[in-house]
Formats: structure tokens, sequence, C-alpha cells
């Protein structure tokens, strides 16, 4: 049986009292200390209790990087405390105030059992392929991504709409998945919908669908996003370059849940939860112009920002041997990465971020012998054919090389932020997404 622990941080008799009885036969592995210096290292759960929380126990709880990997349900009495609020946005799970509900903290006690318990059992049936922490379709060990697990694991157990905020190739499409496939809605679909790579008249015809001559093209009646996704979620990919006038048609069926076709008077109802995700910051967004205030305040009850891959520490070394092992198990080999390669992944910024690794490390497969070393690093040598390398266009360079070129090179200059990168280009973000998509085959 796996034995997890729970510790309670409190000097307060009257609260000891009600809470060792109850947390001595919760399931847990129990101990209890009067000071937070004093806690023990791996427990899954801790309950604070501080008879007062000020800037000194938020200091030591910062230092130690303490959200990182255990959950913290705080106690207090109730009166407001800036440092508690700060707590809550550092990563802790509840606030309960006193006088106690024991039933409700005993309900959250055997939830949180219930999924360390599953946790544990996942990791010992994960295949050792590398030894990253997987959590739903993402993979990442580092304390960015735990704590963003642990968000991960709380939005799919409401049913509010969230905005999932990230650089491109971060993951957003993958946490979104995990979210629904955590969710109630699990048996329902999951659409998914970019807004970008498709022209406005489409975008408003694939959310709401068309009736048959609608618009030219039309040529039978369509279901649209909602209409499929009805019960299960929808998600809308780039959300900030939908055209600002469909995001109030949006934002009605979010208030409403009804919606018409394009060319249709009849109302339809749906029932979707949306998870939209864009890689501008929202309230720049906002304040560019890209997004409306009031559909921002619609879906983002739960924003959720996706770290880039530079600040995911040893993640990016352990990815990439995942990546690589992946690629060694569909081919029967067993290639490897030198010292010198790792050293290279751990120096380079991933402008493109897991999307970019990826892709590195398959190439980086393909070109080694045996041992991958930076030379076989092709997409971070700055001579590479793939780099884009502007002093490479000379007259005589055929048109569509220039342009490759140009094309990579600006999206590099923009790190990798592919709707800056086609407003100086002078190109709408859909040209951008397709040339680039040639540009992958
Ligand atoms: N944490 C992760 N673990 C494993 N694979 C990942 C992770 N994050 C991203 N990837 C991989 O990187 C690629 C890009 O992921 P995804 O499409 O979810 O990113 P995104 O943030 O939605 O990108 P974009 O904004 O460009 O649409 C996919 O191949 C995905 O499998």
């Amino acid at each position: 049986m796996i034995l997890l622990h729970i510790t309670l941080i409190s000097q307060q008799a009257l609260l000891l009292e009600t809470l060792v009885p109850l947390l001595k036969t919760s399931g847990f592995q129990f101990s209890c200390v009067e000071t937070l210096e004093e806690l023990i290292a791996n427990s899954s759960l801790v309950i604070y209790a501080p008879e007062h929380f000020s800037e000194v126990e938020l200091d030591v709880l910062q230092k130690h990087d303490m959200f990182d990997e255990t959950e913290w349900i705080i106690i207090t009495d109730g009166k407001p405390n800036p440092y508690i609020d700060k707590l809550m946005t550092m990563g802790a799970s509840y606030h309960f105030r006193t006088p106690l509900d024991i039933d409700h903290l005993n309900e959250v006690l055997q939830e949180f059992h219930k999924e360390f318990q599953q946790e544990e059992e996942q990791k010992s049936l994960a295949p050792v392929t590398s030894t990253l922490d997987q959590f739903g379709l993402l993979l990442g060990s580092s304390p960015v991504m735990r704590r963003l697990y642990r968000l991960i694991r709380r939005a799919s157990k409401t049913d509010t709409n969230i905005m999932l905020v990230g650089e491109s190739g971060t993951g957003k499409e993958l946490a979104a998945r995990t979210i629904h496939e955590q969710s109630l809605r699990a048996e329902h679909p999951f659409i998914a919908i970019n807004s970008a790579a498709l022209t406005p008249e489409l975008v408003e015809s694939e959310l709401f669908g068309h009736l048959k001559g609608a618009f030219t093209g039309a040529v039978s009646d369509r279901e649209g996003c909602f209409e499929q996704g009805n019960e299960g979620t929808l998600f809308l990919d780039e959300i900030t370059e939908m055209p600002v006038d469909l995001q109030s048609k949006l934002l009605r069926v979010l208030e409403s849940g009804e919606f018409k076709r394009v060319g249709s008077n009849q109302v339809k109802t749906t029932n979707v939860r949306i998870i939209a995700a864009t890689n501008r910051q929202p309230i720049s967004a906002i304040e560019d112009g890209f997004l409306r205030e009031d559909i921002y305040f619609r879906l983002a009850h739960f924003p959720i920002q996706l770290p880039p891959l530079r600040k995911r520490g040893k993640d990016i070394t352990e990815l990439a041997q995942h990546f690589l092992a992946y690629r060694n198990s569909v081919t029967g080999t067993h290639k490897v990465l030198s010292d010198s390669a790792m050293q290279v992944l751990m120096e380079y910024t991933w402008p493109g971020n897991v999307r970019e690794l990826k892709h590195c490390i398959e190439q980086a497969h393909i070109l080694a012998s045996d041992t991958i070393g930076p030379n076989e690093l092709a997409l971070l040598k700055p001579d590479n054919e793939n780099t884009a390398n502007i002093e490479d266009i000379r007259p005589g360079t055929p048109l569509k090389e220039a342009e490759r070129i140009l094309i990579l090179a600006t999206l590099d200059s923009c790190s990798g932020n592919k709707t800056q990168a086609a407003d100086q280009l002078g190109i709408s973000l859909k040209t951008l997404y397709n040339k680039l998509e040639q540009y992958s085959d």
C-alpha cells in the first residue's frame, strides 16, 4: 500500500483538539509540528493553521519553494490579511476559516487522498523511458510544471470556462485536452478550432454552422462546433486572432447558450465548456484591441499560464531524452545524446518551446549514427540550411527560397511570436501558418 503523509502545523489547542482525531483517521500517515521550520520533507499535504501570518512566514514559504510539490490547506480566523491572499496566489489549494466546517474539510482530505493515490499508481505503471512526471498528456517535473498540474487538476473539477496563456509550443492544446479528459465532460466530444488558421467567414461557419446557400461554397447544411461539441469541450485556439465582431457573437453564446447557424433564423441551444488559448498576454491584447474585455472576463474565471521551456530547467534535457527514447523505440535504435549536446540544449533559449525541442530531437535522431552531438542538433546551428540566415538572400536567390528565409528569420527575430511576425511581414496570420506548414513538410 502507498503511504501518503499529512502534516499539521499549529499551536492552537482548540483547533488541535478538533483536527488531530480527524487527521489520524484520514488514511494519511499523520504528524503534527508547531512551526513552519519543523515541517518535514515529503509530506503530500500540509494543513497550516498559523496564529499570525505575516511577511516573515510568507518569506520562509517562498524561500524554500514550499508549494512546488506539496498541497497546502490554510486555516485562519478569516480576518482580512494581504499575506494570506498572496499565499493563495502562490499556489495554496484551500483556505478554510474558523469555525471549521469539518465535513467539508474531511471531503477535501478524501479527495486529495484519492488523487495522490491515483498519481502514485500511475507513476509505478509508467514505461521507463525517462524520469519525467506525467500529468494527463503533459510531461515535465520542474516546479513550474507541478504548479501547472495542480491548477489544471483544480480547473478540471469545475465547469467554468478557462483561458490558457502561453507562448507557441508550450503545450496549450495538450493542457486543454488534459482538462477535458479529467473533467465530467470526458465522455463527450473535445472539439478544437484554430481561429488564426481560418478566414473570418469560415470561423463563423465553423463555430455556428451554416445553411445550404448561406454563402458561396455552402453547398449543404453543416453543423458547427457548438453543435458537434454539445455536452463536451470546445477549444478555441488563438482566440485573440478571432475577429472582434465575432467575439461579440461568441459572447452572446457564452451568456445565453444560444446561437444561430449562418443564414438561419432558428435559435439553437448548446452546452459546451470553452477553453480558450492565446499566446498574447490578455491584458495587452485587450489594450491593443485584439480581445474584447467582456469576453476575457467571461473566459478568464480560471486564467492558466503555461511556462516557457526556457524556465523549465532540467525538463529540457529530460524531455529531449524522452523524445529520443520514443524515436529509438519506434525505429529499434539505441541512439544517445552526448554530454556536450545536452549542454547545448540547456543553453539554448527555445523560442519555439517544446514543439521546437521535439522537432530538433527528431531531426537529430535521423542525422546521427549512434551519438547525437552538437553537430546533429541541426535546428540550433547558425549555418544550417534550416536556420534562416538573411545574408543568404542574394540576387538570383529563387524567390520561394528568399521568402522562406525571410519568413523564418522574421519569426526568429520575434522570438517565435507568429502574430508579431505576420504583422511585420505584412501578411495575415493564416498565410503565415500555411507557409510554415509547407516548410515543415
Ligand atoms: N509538456 C509537454 N509534454 C509533452 N509534449 C509537449 C508538452 N508541451 C508541448 N508538447 C509537444 O509540443 C507540441 C506543441 O504542443 P501544443 O500544440 O499543445 O502547443 P501550443 O501551446 O498549443 O502551441 P500553439 O500556440 O503554437 O498552437 C506538440 O507536439 C506537443 O506534443
